[in-house]
């Protein structure tokens, strides 16, 4: 039975695969040679990351499809309920790279803390004579611990975040759609571990209260979820970090706010347009920037292909 990773797939997952007599094709094609493709080599199973979209046509032209499989989490990519209401299985990996990202948004953090994403892009360009210069415009940096993180989205990856705040000694706020409490599990190295219960409250408490805001939602259907008037309630000199998606935070907004210093900086994993974000936005000194790749470390792909191929098998033997 063969087997599509249109959009690469950890060596962990073709492993798995292979063993059990499935013949993976890894390969990337173009997205308007994709139906002949899949026809042609009698495709039963096609993976995608984010590039590759799986629309209600791509669905309709292969009718061998039994399954298609989000190696991640945000399936916006894919026609979900058209796919399921076709008797397609559609399959992601929702908890594999949660610690990744989650690390992730500690990574643009600390950077912006400490004008990392800065001193990166001057330091090579300059000079002896300006090296103290720099020095000086990079001596405000701050700390993290004592400080209060507002996360919103309190699902796998915003908990993620949680633990790792707290055991940074940050204060943790939080939002989500489900109002109540969140028992989080802190375990640390020595075997020991707390728990810490953490109410959620309204948006609007978290923007009130948050030093830094972390938005860990899926993409939003009405439109940006932290515009002007959101942003316009966070204390002045607040932080923005969007690992989730573009949009979930309005970068015209972002862009206004971080020129007049209402927030101090931002960091960004993701982009309205992926994946050539505006220039504006690329070379702002005040955001630490990284090209989509919240789930891109090793132990998170070998999760992710381990769990597409779990799936796989245990979909497939029912057949
Ligand atoms: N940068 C990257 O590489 C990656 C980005 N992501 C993004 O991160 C997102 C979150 O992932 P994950 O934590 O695993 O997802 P989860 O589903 O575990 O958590 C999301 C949480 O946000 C809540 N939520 C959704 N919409 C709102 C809203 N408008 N206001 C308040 N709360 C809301 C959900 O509630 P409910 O369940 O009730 O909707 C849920 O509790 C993904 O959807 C994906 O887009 C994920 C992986 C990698
Ligand atoms: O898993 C996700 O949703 C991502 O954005 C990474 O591919």
């Amino acid at each position: 039975m063969k087997i599509l990773a249109n959009d690469g797939l950890d060596q962990s997952g073709i492993d798995a695969l292979t063993e059990k007599g499935f013949e993976v094709i890894v390969s990337k094609v173009p997205q308007e040679f994709l139906a002949d493709f899949i026809n042609a080599h009698e495709i039963r199973t096609l993976l995608v990351r984010s590039a590759t979209t799986v629309r209600k046509e791509l669905i309709d032209a292969c009718p061998s499809l039994d399954i298609i499989g989000r190696g991640g989490v945000g399936m916006d990519n894919i026609d979900v309920d058209y796919a399921r209401s076709k008797n397609i299985h559609v399959i992601n990996t929702p908890a594999a790279s949660s610690a990744s990202v989650a690390e992730l948004v500690f990574a643009h953090l600390f950077s912006g803390a400490r004008f990392l994403q800065d001193s990166n892009r001057k330091m090579p360009l300059v000079g002896d004579t300006q090296f103290n210069q720099l020095k000086k415009s990079y001596g405000k940096g701050i700390e993290l611990r004592g400080k209060t993180i507002g996360i919103v989205g309190m699902g796998r990856i915003g908990q993620e975040v949680a633990r790792i705040a707290l055991g940074l000694g940050m204060r943790v706020v939080a939002a989500d759609n489900n109002i109540g409490r969140a028992s989080i599990k802190v375990k640390f190295y020595n075997n020991q571990f707390i728990n810490v219960d953490i109410e959620t409250e309204p948006l609007e408490d978290v923007l009130k209260h948050a030093d830094f805001l972390t938005l860990h939602v899926p993409a939003q259907k009405g439109g940006s979820m932290i515009g002007v008037e959101e942003i316009n309630k966070m204390k002045d000199g607040a932080v923005i970090v969007n690992c989730s998606r573009g949009g979930v935070v309005d970068e015209h907004a972002l862009i206004g706010a971080l020129n007049s210093g209402k927030i101090a900086f931002a960091g960004l994993d993701v982009f309205t347009n992926e994946p050539t974000p505006s220039k504006e936005i690329l070379n702002h000194p005040k955001i630490s920037l990284s090209p989509h790749t919240g789930a891109s470390t090793v132990e998170a792909q070998d999760r992710i292909g381990l769990s597409l191929a779990e799936q796989i098998c245990s979909i497939l033997q029912t057949y």
